[in-house]
């Protein structure tokens, strides 16, 4: 160490906290201070001798090179990062400052691990990102795969998987499974793995060092796949609401600590789970009747014009059902409001038990239904359906303690492109074709 500094100065070199290397000029250490060690894992004696760019992270050797270039130029460098690997295998951030010294031809640098500082600002841009992604994404599924890229760039994961208890709360239902490529088919071990960590309601490490103290089947499903799994639980303000899983690439065994960045991330997902449902939900309610769950009446225009205008483009034919219950007000008063929303459940379900699931059945009024039924082969078939309608109606409807009740419904159809050049007079047309079929048919004098 005299060799390179003064007697006074190599006393206390050993005990700074950061490393001072020095590198010649074929990029060889030449020397290493004792910090060295606790930062790339190699002693100082280690060091000596080796290249320095073998030990710097693949992804970065070509920038290194070229900062290392600039700096034997004659322009210190004191601000630069990048990433070693240390002796361990495991990743180190390093901050260097550096500069050449012509006397001694030796790029002398010190090296600070700034890898702390470098993981708790990766994992505060995910939390970020998976806060965002809630907002950013349209629906469940995309939200999962942006949850996937997010933790992707914090842990290593080959795949992930989203488990998430079903509105009883009694299964787990795979919401997401998919690695890099894309989905993945139902896996037993993942299964398993989830219905454990739910059961355990703590994060599970699943590895050989592991395996003895895992439940037999799960032990079994892991023996035929030999990969390394870590699950935590899904905890939301309203508590539990599913599992998240890792699948290690191979060859990699989770650590405690990545176990504990991916329980401390789960619950910004669990977060964000909620509020992307709770969206979902709010969304759901301002678009269907509360009662029988099919759309309504601001959906169905919705719809109406979609398939006009997809009937306009691709020259299809349409068809639209005006559907009114015939003295629903009677049911109402003769046998209690409660059996006429029964009476209504079971209206829209034997509507929708009429039309392809591609077709639109609503509910626009209290006893009021329309049916749009798309790509239409002939007027013949609408009024097929409707004759289906009736038939479908006429089956006596059963009551809880009062024995059965019948109903009967007039239903007005409008063909495109015969009944309407758009959606309202086509709508007119139905509902007047509707009225008419209600009114009887005055007398002949
Ligand atoms: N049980 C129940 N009744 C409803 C609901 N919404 C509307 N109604 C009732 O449905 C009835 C509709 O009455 P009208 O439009 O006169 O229908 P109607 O008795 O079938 O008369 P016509 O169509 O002329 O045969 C009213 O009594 C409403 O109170 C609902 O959600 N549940």
């Amino acid at each position: 160490m005299e060799k390179f500094f003064p007697a006074p100065v190599a006393n206390f070199a050993d005990l700074l906290l950061d490393a001072v290397c020095m590198v010649d000029a074929a990029g060889r250490f030449v020397f290493a201070s004792a910090a060295c060690e606790r930062i790339f894992g190699y002693t100082p004696e280690e060091m000596q001798g080796r290249v320095m760019i073998d030990m710097v992270a693949p992804e970065d050797r070509a920038r290194t090179l070229a900062a290392a270039r600039d700096i034997m130029a004659g322009e210190p460098n004191r601000h630069f990062e990048n990433r070693y690997l240390r002796k361990d295998g495991t990743l180190v951030h390093i901050l260097w400052s550096a500069r050449w010294s012509e006397q001694h031809q030796l790029r002398v640098a010190v090296a600070r691990d700034i890898t702390a500082a470098k993981q708790a600002e990766a994992t505060r841009a995910a939390l970020y990102a998976i806060s965002e992604a809630a907002h950013a994404t349209d629906d469940l599924p995309q939200l999962f795969q942006h949850i996937h890229q997010v933790i992707g760039g914090l842990l290593p994961a080959a795949c992930l998987a989203v488990a998430l208890d079903d509105e009883c709360g009694g299964q787990l239902r795979f919401a997401y499974h998919a690695d890099q490529q894309g989905p993945l088919p139902q896996s037993l071990l993942a299964r398993l793995m989830g219905e454990e960590v739910r059961r355990q309601a703590r994060p599970l490490l699943l590895a050989p060092a592991t395996l003895a103290s895992l439940p037999e089947p799960l032990r079994a499903a892991a023996g035929l796949a030999p990969v390394s799994w870590l699950g935590v639980p899904l905890t939301s303000s309203q508590g539990p609401i599913g599992v998240l899983m890792l699948q290690g690439p191979r060859e990699h065994a989770y650590t405690d600590a990545e176990r504990d960045l991916l329980l401390f991330v789960s619950t910004q997902v669990a977060t964000a789970i909620q509020r992307k449902r709770m969206h979902a939900q709010l969304r759901f309610m301002a678009q269907h009747d509360e009662l029988t769950r099919l759309p309504n009446r601001r959906l169905f225009h919705d719809r109406l014009e979609t398939a006009f205008a997809r009937a306009q483009r691709q020259q299809n034919r349409l068809s639209l059902l005006f559907i009114d219950l015939d003295k629903f007000k009677r049911v109402n008063d003769e046998y209690g409001h409660d059996s006429g929303d029964l009476l209504l459940k079971e209206v829209a379900w034997r509507l929708q038990a009429c039309v392809r699931e591609s077709d639109t059945v609503a509910r626009i009024g209290g006893d009021e239904f329309v049916v749009i039924l798309e790509n239409v082969g002939s007027s013949e078939h609408a009024l097929v359906v409707r004759d289906k309608i009736h038939q479908a109606l006429a089956e006596p409807v059963p009551l809880a303690e009062r024995g059965s009740l019948r109903i009967e419904a007039s239903i007005g159809v409008a063909h495109y492109p015969e009944h309407g050049a758009d959606t309202q007079q086509l709508l007119r047309h139905a509902d007047n074709a509707m009225y008419a079929s209600k009114t009887p048919a005055p007398l002949p004098a």
